[in-house]
Order: structure tokens, then sequence, then C-alpha cells
């Protein structure tokens, strides 16, 4: 499903050249629950940034399915990235002006889709992650785990095959947090939806199919 062949990626300011991956090489196949660990700084969010094309590698190559992404101008990508790819952040990303149904139907807005058929997608899934009851509230009248099953609505009401979380459990206590993970094992077990998650937490990570562990920029596991 995601194929990653000798990625590089150097981030160069005026003074330092970070090596901030080095010559990676990952595949993760369709339905698989895959999370990625390591210290902080060894290159956990700059994988997930370019496995979701988000950024581009200094070298090497990233193909989802059959296609390979580096002959894409900027538009296709965007067009590709938000038909295939949901994104979860650790810091929700919401837009707080926005009530929740309005942040949940944001992905829709770039596709073909009527405004009461994006109404009725974003309450699906609002009603998948048990908010059903709060899609008129702001963001800032919800808590943590709350705000994060927002964000998970938002990530899948484009129904992607591809969920990519950067820590989602990160600002949470454990009782949210397994929460959220209970909502993403749902998500891959019952829908068949690939997911890679960075975590920080080894009792998460325990709960996905395999895990990589980074150091330095190299994948040590
Ligand atoms: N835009 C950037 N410009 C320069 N250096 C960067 C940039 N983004 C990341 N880096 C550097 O690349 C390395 C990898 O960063 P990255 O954010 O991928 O690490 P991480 O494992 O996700 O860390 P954390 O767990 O702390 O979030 C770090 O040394 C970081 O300082």
């Amino acid at each position: 499903m995601i194929s990653l062949q000798n990625i590089e990626k150097v981030y160069r300011t005026d003074t330092i050249q970070t090596l901030a991956l080095n010559n990676i090489s990952l595949d993760v196949a369709k339905g698989e629950f895959l999370s990625i660990m390591g210290p902080s700084g060894c290159g956990k969010s700059t994988l997930l940034n370019i496995m979701g094309l988000l950024d581009a590698p200094s070298k090497g190559s990233v193909r989802i399915d059959s296609q390979q992404t580096n002959s894409l101008g900027d538009k296709q990508l965007a067009a590709f990235r938000n038909k295939k790819l949901g994104f979860i952040f650790q810091s929700y990303h919401l837009i707080n002006d926005l009530q929740v149904l309005d942040n949940v139907e944001l992905p829709l807005l770039y596709r073909d889709t009527t405004a009461k058929q994006r109404r009725e997608l974003a309450a699906q899934a609002l009603e998948k992650v048990g908010l059903s009851n709060r899609m008129k509230h702001f963001p800032t009248q919800l808590s943590g785990g709350q705000r994060q099953r927002v964000a998970i609505a938002r990530a899948i009401v484009g129904r992607p095959e591809i969920i990519l979380a950067d820590e989602p459990t990160g600002n949470l206590d454990s009782v949210m947090g397994n929460e959220i993970m209970d909502i993403l094992t749902g998500l891959n077990q019952n829908e068949g939806t690939t997911i890679v998650m960075v975590t920080h937490d080894e009792n998460m990570a325990r709960k996905t199919h395999r895990l990589v562990r980074l150091f330095d920029g190299s994948q040590v596991q």
C-alpha cells in the first residue's frame, strides 16, 4: 500500500545541516496497523510527513498503491492526498471558530459534493466517533479526548484508505488515550483502514500489528 525506497531527508539552514532520515526503506501492507517509535528528534514526524506527501524526501521514492508520487505536481499531489489520506495530529489542528460539524466537513470542500451530502457524511463520521450530540459545539467547548475524536471524524469523513496519526494520544490521559486507540483499532479491523501511528507510548504501540523503531534517522527495528 505504501512503499518507501531509500528515503533520505536533509534539512539545511545557514549554519547547520541535519540528516533527519538516513536511507529508510519501508513497506506498509494494505490493512496493516503500524506504529513508529524512537527518541525525540530521531525523525518520526519527518517520516510520517513524507509518507503523507506533506513533505518531499531529499532522495528516494514514495509509492502509494501503484502511484509513484515523485512524478506528481503540487496540484495533483494535493488531490491525491485529499482522496487517499487522512491525518490526525497530537494537537488536533481544529479550527476553533468553526463548529464541530463544519470542522469535519472541511476535507469534503475540495471534492465534488453538495452541501447536503457534506452535512450527511460529516454527521455519519461524528456518529462513528460517538459525538453526534456535539455537532453544534465549538472545539473550545470540548475536552481533549472529544477534540481528538472530532479530528478523527475529520480524518475519516472522506473515507481515506490510509490514516497517518502523529502522536494522537500524546496530549491525553490514559483513559482518553485508550478511547482513541479503540476507535483507531475499530477503523482498522472493521473498515480495513491502513494506519501508521507515531507514538511515545509502548502500551499503545503494543496494540498495533508491527513496530518500527528509529534512532538518529535510521531504522533500528
Ligand atoms: N524544518 C526543519 N528545519 C530544520 N531541521 C528540522 C526541521 N524539521 C525537523 N528538523 C530536524 O530533523 C530531525 C528530526 O525531526 P522530527 O521532528 O522528524 O523528529 P521526531 O522524532 O518527530 O521528534 P519528536 O518526538 O520530538 O516530535 C531533528 O533533529 C530536527 O531538529
